[in-house]
């Protein structure tokens, strides 16, 4: 497609979008706007936009597509702006905030101009934030959910996918209420408690210092969230505040069925307890990117001499091989251990496997 795509809020989000827009319809021309200048420039000199924007409105009545893609409470705001300017009558306007409730309520002044506001949250994404983040295959076979206004018709909707058809991502139309209860489920709520056993576990640390020295494997792989950007996330809280507080409620029960199975020391529930969980985690889909995108990670067990890192990061490189991760598992103290190197796809980590394999006789496994 050809046309003039503004984007406002040049940071992970909307600069993956816009080299997917790129790549799928090079085009269009790129405009971007960011309140920080460095994000403005960095996104330029990466080549992510075509040009930065002076202001939102000097741009945004020449544009045929807008996409916010700030944290969400200041979406609202430009949403107000955006409304008082006089905008091409085929324009859209879309978001990428993990909200949609509030969103589309404030979104009501551009449908009352006859303006097409079509909601957007792409569920895939990073703890990392910026422009340097931004990947153009961070939506692929992820969900991407869409909250049109009412008065939006469905071509205008199937236009939107096009433009965002480099995404590869599997869009779903909802309501903005059942995308905020689902995403409170899967994203939102987990993320409370991810920080929460972050809390517990720097509480603990005070007392025994090997608590923080333990918190390896297991720990870091729950807990990875909880690195995320927390201005984003309070803003999240904030505006899914009442489903939130509902799921908080339903998990305060829940934990009281499970102190109460401790103290009556009931071997049968405590067994169902993690039984049940096994069966509806293993039957999850795996292919998909949810809105916690899995990692795929290959395990190699490396010997314990200095540089082993750098050697096999170095074959890794050789072969243009990039990756999104890496640590150390320490089995035994101060002995290095299993190398764990994650990779954005499944067929990354194969071909890692192959070259890692060509160099060493290092073992190596996937853990599903
Ligand atoms: N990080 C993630 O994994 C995901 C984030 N989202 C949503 O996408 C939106 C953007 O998130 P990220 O890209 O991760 O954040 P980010 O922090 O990487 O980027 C946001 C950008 O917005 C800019 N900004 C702030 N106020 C502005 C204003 N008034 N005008 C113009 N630019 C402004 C910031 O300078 C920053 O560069 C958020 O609403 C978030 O909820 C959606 C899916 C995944
Ligand atoms: O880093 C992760 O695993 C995430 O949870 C990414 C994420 C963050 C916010 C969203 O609205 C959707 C996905």
């Amino acid at each position: 497609m050809e046309g003039r795509v503004l984007i406002i809020g040049l940071g992970l989000i909307g600069g993956s979008l816009a080299m997917c827009i790129k790549e799928k319809h090079p085009d269009s021309e790129l405009v971007g706007y960011d309140l920080d200048q460095n994000q403005m420039d960095l996104a330029k000199m990466l080549g992510v936009i075509d040009r930065p924007a002076g202001s939102i409105e000097e741009e945004a009545t020449e544009a045929d597509l807008i996409i916010i893609a700030t944290p969400v409470m200041i979406a609202g705001r430009i949403i107000e702006s955006l409304a008082s300017l006089s905008l091409k009558k085929e324009v859209i306007v879309t978001d990428t905030g993990s909200t949609k409730g509030y969103i589309s309520q404030k979104a009501s002044v551009l449908s009352g101009k006859g303006v097409a506001f079509i909601g957007g949250h792409p569920m895939a994404g990073s703890h990392k934030s910026g422009v340097a983040a931004a990947r153009k295959i961070l939506f692929e076979n992820a969900f991407y959910l869409l909250t049109p206004a009412s008065n939006v018709d469905n071509e205008t909707v199937h236009r939107l996918k096009d433009w965002f058809s480099g995404t590869r991502a599997r869009f779903l139309d909802v309501s903005p209420e059942e995308h905020d209860y689902l995403t409170g489920v899967v994203s939102h709520f987990p993320h409370i408690i991810a920080a929460s056993l972050v809390h517990q576990a720097a509480r603990a640390d005070k007392e025994r210092p090997l608590v923080n020295r333990l918190a390896a494997g297991g720990f870091r792989d729950i807990t990875r969230i909880a690195s995320s950007s927390p201005r984003m996330w309070r803003d999240i809280l904030l505006q899914n505040r009442d489903v939130l507080v509902s799921l908080l409620s339903d998990w305060q029960d829940e934990m009281e069925r499970v102190q109460e199975l401790l103290s009556t020391k009931d071997e049968e529930k405590i067994y169902n307890f993690f039984e049940s969980a096994k069966k509806y985690r293993d039957g999850l889909p795996v292919n998909n990117k949810g809105a916690i995108p899995s990692f795929y990670d290959l395990f190699v067990d490396v010997p314990d001499y200095p540089g082993v890192i750098s050697e096999v990061t170095g074959y890794l490189a050789n072969e243009r091989i990039s990756i999104t991760n890496i640590r150390i598992i320490e089995t035994r103290e101060d002995i290095y251990g299993v190398l764990v190197i994650s990779f954005q796809t499944p067929e990354d980590r194969e071909k890692a496997k192959k070259c890692i394999g060509k160099h060493t006789e290092y073992e190596m496994s996937i853990a599903e």
